[in-house]
């Protein structure tokens, strides 16, 4: 089984909590919450996951990135959007070096500038 899979599996499970009940449902009760909440779960499991580098702790970095991962994809789901969005987006980016990309970047942006 690939790991694709085991994100479209949360995934669904994760669409089919919305409008469930928040007592009984943890993804409920962030959808029921909404936008701020979930974008605030994001961020603390973001900063526990650098605690957790610093740290240099091999099976908390694991725990705080799924932590991470799975509000993560709540965050997407709030926002219509699925893992598969952002695995074609990284599909994508395959291949591309991340600092010619930047350099590429960067010189739209010079040109951007220059042409307004
Ligand atoms: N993968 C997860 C998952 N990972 C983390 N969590 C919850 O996310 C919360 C994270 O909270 P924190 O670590 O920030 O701790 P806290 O409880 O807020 O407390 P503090 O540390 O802030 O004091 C905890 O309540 C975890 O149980 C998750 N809750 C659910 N899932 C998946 O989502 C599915 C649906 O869950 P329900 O909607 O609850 O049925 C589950 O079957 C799982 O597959």
């Amino acid at each position: 089984m690939s790991s694709n899979d085991t994100l479209q599996r949360l995934h669904e499970v994760i669409e089919s909590r919305r409008g469930g009940d928040p007592d009984k449902s943890y993804v409920a009760r962030l959808f029921h919450k909404g936008t701020d909440t979930i974008l605030k779960k994001v961020g603390e499991e973001a900063v526990e996951t650098v605690m957790a580098g610093k740290d240099g702790d091999r099976t908390k970095i694991i725990y705080e990135t799924a932590d991470l991962w799975f509000h993560s994809l709540v965050a997407l789901a709030h926002f219509g959007l699925s893992p598969a969005d952002v695995l074609q987006e990284l599909e994508r980016r395959e291949g591309l070096s991340g600092l010619e990309e930047f350099a590429a970047r960067k010189a739209q942006q010079r040109e951007h500038k220059e042409g307004s």
